[in-house]
């Protein structure tokens, strides 16, 4: 036990151990995160410039099949993978939105003559 706060040795050890473990996922997760933001983003603007709509629900559908029978073999709820690919899908549709919003470089102002 230790004096301080009772809690025994081993399992303060243990609890660090996995925490560490946890923080090095955390930040894989986050870095892969901005990776495929990155990509997203480039699609905003490919689909802004060629005038496309920025939700494609064919391709959401697609997606969602994969990942729910990836995860089914990876142990992990598919539900909630279902869920955390929906909530990622629905922030690059805002940024689509934003993008699709903003003037194309090098395009004629469309809005001065009518
Ligand atoms: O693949 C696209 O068309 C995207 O815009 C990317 C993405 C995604 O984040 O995976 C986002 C919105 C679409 O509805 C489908 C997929």
């Amino acid at each position: 036990m230790n004096e301080i706060d009772g809690t025994d040795e081993s399992v303060r050890a243990q609890l660090e151990e996995l925490r560490d473990s946890i923080d090095n996922i955390d930040a894989a997760v986050v870095h892969m995160l901005a990776e495929r933001f990155k990509c997203t983003q480039r699609v905003g603007r490919l689909k802004a410039e060629h005038r496309l709509p920025p939700a494609d629900p064919s391709r959401e559908a697609r997606q969602i099949t994969r990942l729910r029978e990836l995860a089914e073999n990876a142990k992990l709820d598919p539900a909630f993978a279902e869920k955390l690919l929906n909530f990622v899908i629905a922030e690059v549709i805002r940024h689509h939105e934003t993008i699709a919003r903003e003037p194309v470089p090098g395009a004629a102002d469309e809005g001065r003559d009518g």
